[in-house]
C-alpha cells in the first residue's frame, strides 16, 4: 500500500522546524501576543502532545506550524521547505500533499456519506473518481468502518465520525497529521480507541502526529510532551524521561 514507509529511512529526520516564531493578533485596540518566540524541532515518527492552560497558544502554534495561519515573524519549515516562501496556491497544494487534519468537531460534511467525505480531498486534488474510491475504501477499511461507508455523519456515533475524519486525513497519504483536541468531544472509552488508532497508524505507517490536548492521560501516551504557557514552550519532555520521572515520583512516594 502506498501509505507504507520504511521506518529506518526516516529516523532522526526533522520534519517540522520552528525558529523563533512569533504570532500577534491585532484586534483593533490591543495586540495579543499569542506566540512569543517558539523554537521547536519535531522528528519523523514522533507523536508530540502539546499541553497547557486555555489561551496559552496551543491552537495558534498548530495553525502556524501547519500553515493554516501566517506567522508574524520567525521561520517554519516543513519537510525542509520554508512555508513562507510558498505562494498561497503552492502552500495549499503543499498542505494537501503533506498534511492531514483532525479536529474536535470532526468537520465532516453532513450531506455526504462517510465514503464521500473521505473521497472529497482526493477528488479536489485531481485524483480520478475510480482511484479516489479505491483509496478511500482502503482508508475506511484501515479505520475499521467498511460497513459504515454509505452512512451520513448524522447516523454515526462521535467515535465513528472521528474515525472517518482520520480516514479522510490519511486519504492523501500525508507525512504529518495535526490533531486539535481530537478526543475533546468523546467519552473516555471512545477517546482511548481513537488514540490507539492514531498510535497504530504512527507505528505502521510512520506518520508523525502532533496533538493539541487538555487531557494529561492522553498526552502521556505521546512520545513527547510539550507544555506551553503565555505563548512560550515551558517544558519539552520525551516519554522515556517522563516515564522515569513518574517512576522516580512513585518510588519517592513509597518511601
Ligand atoms: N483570531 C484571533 N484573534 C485575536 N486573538 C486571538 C485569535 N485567536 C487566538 N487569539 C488569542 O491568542 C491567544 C492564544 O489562543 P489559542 O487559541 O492559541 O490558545 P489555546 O492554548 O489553544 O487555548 P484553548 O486551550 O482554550 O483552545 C489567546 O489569548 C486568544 O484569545
Amino acid at each position: 500500500m502506498e501509505l507504507e514507509r520504511s521506518s529506518e529511512t526516516y529516523q532522526e529526520e526533522i520534519v517540522i522546524e520552528a525558529l523563533d516564531v512569533h504570532k500577534h493578533y491585532d484586534t483593533g485596540k490591543v495586540t495579543v501576543k499569542a506566540l512569543q518566540g517558539v523554537t521547536l524541532r519535531i522528528h519523523r515518527k514522533e507523536v508530540v502532545a502539546i499541553m497547557g492552560p486555555s489561551g496559552c497558544g496551543k491552537t495558534t502554534l498548530l495553525n502556524c506550524l501547519s500553515g493554516l495561519d501566517q506567522v508574524t515573524s520567525g521561520t517554519v519549515k516543513i519537510e525542509n521547505q520554508d512555508i513562507r516562501r510558498l505562494s498561497d496556491r503552492q502552500l495549499t497544494l503543499f498542505r494537501a500533499r503533506e498534511m492531514g487534519f483532525v479536529f474536535q468537531t470532526y468537520n465532516l460534511l453532513p450531506v455526504l456519506t462517510g465514503l464521500e467525505n473521505v473521497e472529497l480531498p482526493l477528488l479536489v486534488g485531481g485524483v480520478s473518481s475510480r482511484e479516489a474510491r479505491r483509496r478511500a475504501l482502503a482508508g475506511i477499511e484501515r479505520v475499521g468502518l467498511r460497513d459504515w461507508a454509505s452512512h451520513r455523519p448524522a447516523e454515526m456515533s462521535g467515535g465513528q465520525r472521528q474515525r472517518f475524519a482520520i480516514a479522510r486525513a490519511l486519504a492523501t497519504t500525508p507525512s504529518i497529521v495535526w490533531a486539535d483536541e481530537p478526543t475533546g468531544a468523546l467519552d473516555s472509552t471512545t477517546s482511548q480507541e481513537i488514540i490507539d488508532l492514531m498510535l497504530t497508524l504512527n507505528r505502521e505507517l510512520g506518520l508523525t502526529f502532533v496533538w493539541v490536548t487538555h487531557a494529561l492521560d492522553i498526552a502521556r501516551q505521546a512520545s513527547r510532551m510539550i507544555t506551553m504557557a503565555d505563548g512560550l514552550i515551558k517544558e519539552d519532555v520525551p516519554l522515556e524521561v517522563q516515564t522515569s520521572i513518574d517512576t522516580f515520583e512513585e518510588k519517592g512516594a513509597q518511601r
